[in-house]
């Protein structure tokens, strides 16, 4: 059977009454029809299961809910149109609630009748096969292995976790810089998952306004609050059956904090307004690019949701610590690209390369993909040169290509200006800022005890 194709059983026992309802549907040509004189007959065959059934209500060997229900049983997503020689309204409520698809009178218009019903019926089955395949495309386009390029240790390492993540439900919190992939390993997480063919749901908790996220997460109820024109439903639910993801989400506030773990206590959601509480599934993702257990020490984030959201946690180290993975993604990106502009292949020249390797990307992933897209863009004949990577960071003086800083400070006020820039870069870690300025932490607290920096 082509991919087009629809399978359809007539179950009737009226051999002139089969045939009518069997001609009236071969008019399209992508319907294959089979039909049963019995019930037996049928539940016989369903080894190659139907996409519908038309089932006579009274056959000679069981009555149309009996049938119904036991073809339920075996195929629960088959759509099944019952037609009845008798209209009688409580039987056909009782069958739909079973889940007949429709109820059908016999009469002479019932072949028509059955032809849009089944026009209907195809155009979901359409729809849900052209889900099944694109989800199946975006798991594709998400795997790990794929999706995710890297051979530095430290990938390596993060392969191994994503797997581990991608095999249970466990909570999983991605901590890194802006731009390093945190977004793309929750989906690798997710696709890879028994989840995948659920929705994963993305929440930016810092991009949507305080007053407005509490809905946004639970939904709300009509009339809940001014503006509040219909009924929505809330991320949580949505996500139900699949993977909710809350980037940012240091930056819930600390009401909404509690909220959120009375929610995951519980399993249950209260949609603004609304009084009942609805049951969800839904697996978590947290991401952050901060400090969470700073956070907390510092009182800006519950201890107890702290413990909650930690999971397994995945840290993603900013693209200057992967070493030559920069070029492998840079070569991996220049090649997408080119091939989805119908550009001549580009290679990167020598010195390109090592300017890639001496900048300290702050914007990481996300940073060197737009770079080397523009350098496509700017290179002539297939090769980039050192000049056609524009690096314009919003960080000179920590650029490791020898930005200078744009004032005629004097020494001493430019280090402190680039320690302070570095400690609020790195959330005040004192040793990273060390390591990364390659000087002792002693020099750094120093500047603090006299004032010159501060912590952010
Ligand atoms: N290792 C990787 N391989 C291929 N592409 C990557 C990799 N890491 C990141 N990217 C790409 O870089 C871009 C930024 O990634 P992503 O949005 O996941 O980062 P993020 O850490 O969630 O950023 P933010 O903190 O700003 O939300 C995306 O286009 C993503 O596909």
């Amino acid at each position: 059977m082509s991919s087009t194709s629809i399978s359809i059983f007539i179950v009737e026992d009226n051999d002139w009454y089969a045939e009518l309802l069997a001609y009236k549907l071969t008019q399209n040509p992508d319907y294959v029809v089979r039909r049963f004189a019995t019930a037996q007959s049928c539940l016989d065959s369903l080894s190659e299961p139907p996409d519908i059934i038309t089932l006579d209500y009274a056959l000679p060997d069981g009555r149309g809910d009996e049938v119904l229900r036991r073809l339920k049983e075996r195929l629960p997503d088959v759509s099944v149109i019952v037609i009845s020689a008798q209209e009688d309204i409580r039987t056909a409520v009782g069958l739909l609630q079973q889940g007949a698809y429709e109820y059908l009178v016999k009469d002479e218009e019932t072949a028509d009748r059955l032809w849009f019903t089944v026009g209907n019926i195809v155009q979901k089955l359409a729809l849900r096969r052209e889900n099944t395949q694109l989800r199946k495309q975006i798991g594709q386009k998400y795997d790990a292995r794929r999706a995710i390029r890297g051979n530095s240790p430290a990938m390596r390492q993060l392969f191994t976790l994503i797997d581990k993540a991608a095999r249970t439900n466990i909570t999983v919190s991605i901590v890194g810089e802006t731009g390093t992939g945190k977004e793309l390993v929750a989906k690798a997480i997710h696709y890879g998952s028994d989840r995948r063919e659920a929705s994963f749901v993305a929440v930016n908790v810092a991009a949507i306004p305080r007053e407005l996220l509490e809905s946004e997460l639970f939904g709300h109820e009509k009339g809940a609050f001014t503006g509040a024109v219909a009924r929505r439903v809330g991320r949580f639910e949505e996500a139900h059956r699949g993977t909710l993801f809350l980037d940012e989400v240091a930056e819930l506030d600390l009401s909404l904090q509690a909220k959120l773990l009375r929610v995951l206590q519980e399993r249950e959601v209260s949609r603004v307004g609304g009084n009942g509480a609805i049951a969800f599934d839904a697996r978590l993702m947290v991401a952050t690019h901060c400090d969470l257990a700073r956070e907390v020490r510092e009182g800006r984030f519950r201890e107890d949701l702290y413990y909650r959201l930690l999971g397994l946690p995945i840290e993603l180290p900013p693209l200057r610590e992967r070493g030559d993975d920069v070029l492998l993604l840079a070569e991996g990106f220049l090649q997408e690209f080119c091939q989805q502009n119908n550009l001549v292949a580009c290679s990167l020249s020598e010195e390109a390369r090592q300017k890639l390797l001496r900048h300290s990307f702050p914007g990481n992933v996300r940073e060197l993909k737009a770079l080397v897209e523009l350098a496509a863009v700017l290179a002539e004949n297939g090769t980039i040169a050192a000049t056609d990577l524009p690096l314009r960071s919003p960080h000179p003086a920590t650029d490791r290509a020898g930005g200078v800083l744009p004032t005629n400070d004097s020494l001493r006020a430019q280090t402190t200006a680039i320690v302070q820039h570095c400690l609020n870069r790195y959330d005040g870690n004192i040793l990273q800022v060390a390591a990364q300025l390659q000087i002792g932490k002693s020099t750094i607290y120093r500047m603090l005890q006299n004032g010159e920096v501060q912590l952010p």
